[in-house]
């Protein structure tokens, strides 16, 4: 049933995944008009875009792949959707401020075509009471947070702790390729083009993105894959000392949301059983819906269009918001996950999303859930 949300302004409060939403920030897709395919994204999206930057007819030295603008347009459409279908359920919607052309950035070390903030659950945590804005692993989105500031500075005048960890320089060897070397895998497509500059001395950064993590209460999953990820933890645990940080050790390269979703106590969403093996014992214990399979037929042919670089995978409608322990927003082109989530009981609010495997993100990518009424229990003993 639609709740109300209270009037606002409202004070940040959100410790999980699942408890009431009554307010939450929702990305934008304006200019979206390219990937800048430097060496920061090829080993960022490396798991996904690897094959297809070994195929002869990748744009080798041509770093920015153009995106065509009807996927744009209708990008822009499915979020409208998701809007609404948000403020239906009762929740406020902020939007990031928008931004007004393309934008190039540049550093002391490189230059870069600016992100959009379409993926908001990226570079920012929310963990109870504070704002934290993570250490971007992608040059292109290292300013994309300016765009939030106007949300972020209302929840600051309601009283909500701010903090960052320290901005990355991204230079030349700034970024651990352990996660891929260790499988044996080569990642010279990745790096032979690197064209930043190096800062003598500095090695390897601390680099994280806030979607590596999945909060539950007092407790908080983070996914360590490769030394930049060790300094973040480290970082959270000396930063946020009310909160416990379980480390789960290389669940996947970097994001884990289209791998598991926390759905109430007790329950979560997971890609595979797999990944069991990586959660802390406590939620090994929990039911399980596994992601049903899908195949080519869910996701839009994109022959016609020429080249267009998937750099999400299939799994990507995991990465479902949740309204309330009941009640998720799920993307209608995944009916099969509908179909079983149903079955367990769920009410399930559909909105179409096309291009999730094009721009990397599903609803939950989509979103920063501030405002959600769980506090700081204890979901894991
Ligand atoms: N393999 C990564 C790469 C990726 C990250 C973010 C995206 O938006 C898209 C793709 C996925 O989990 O997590
Ligand atoms: N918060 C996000 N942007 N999550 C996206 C994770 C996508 C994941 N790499 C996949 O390809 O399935």
């Amino acid at each position: 049933m639609p709740q109300p949300a209270p009037a606002s302004p409202t004070a940040l409060n959100s410790f999980d995944e699942f408890t009431r939403l009554d307010e939450v920030v929702l990305g934008r897709a304006e200019h979206y008009d390219a990937h800048h395919t430097d060496t920061s994204w090829r080993l960022f999206f490396y798991d996904n875009v690897a094959p297809v930057l070994g195929r002869h007819a990748t744009p080798s030295g041509e770093e920015l792949l153009p995106i065509p603008g009807q996927l744009v347009d209708e990008l822009n459409e499915d979020i409208a959707g998701l809007a609404d279908a948000l403020t239906g359920c009762g929740v406020k919607v902020l939007r990031p401020a928008a931004p007004g052309k393309d934008i190039d950035i540049r550093s002391p070390h490189w230059d870069a075509r600016a992100t959009p903030p379409l993926n908001v659950r990226d570079q920012t945590i929310i963990l109870g009471n504070t704002i934290v804005e993570t250490a971007p692993h992608v040059r292109a989105r290292i300013f994309e947070n300016d765009l939030l500031k106007p949300a972020f500075y209302r929840y600051y005048q309601e009283g909500a702790n701010w903090l960052s960890m320290p901005r990355p320089a991204l230079a030349r060897d700034s970024l651990d390729t352990a996660y891929f070397t260790r499988q044996n895998l080569d990642v010279s497509r990745a790096t032979d083009s690197e064209s930043a500059g190096a800062i003598e001395g500095l090695g390897l950064e601390m680099v994280f993105d806030g979607a590596q993590c999945m909060r539950l209460g007092r407790d908080v999953l983070v996914n360590v894959a490769n030394h930049n990820h060790e300094l973040a933890l480290r970082w959270l645990r000396d930063n946020i000392r009310d909160l416990r940080f379980h480390r789960l050790d290389a669940m996947a390269d970097n994001h884990i949301d289209s791998v598991l979703v926390p759905l109430r106590p007790g329950l979560m969403l997971l890609r595979s059983p797999a990944y069991l093996k990586y959660l802390p014992a406590a939620m090994q214990s929990w039911d399980v819906i596994y992601a049903p399979e899908t195949d080519d037929s869910n996701f839009p042919d994109y022959s016609d269009l020429g080249f267009v670089i998937p750099i999400g995978s299939r799994y990507m409608d995991i990465n479902l918001l949740s309204i309330d322990e009941n009640t998720v927003v799920v993307n209608s082109l995944y009916p099969e996950l509908i179909e079983v989530l149903e079955g367990h009981g769920f009410t399930v609010v559909p909105v179409r999303h096309r291009h999730r495997r094009l721009f990397g993100g599903g609803f939950h990518c989509f979103t920063l859930d501030t405002v959600r009424r769980g506090g700081p229990e204890d979901y894991l003993s």
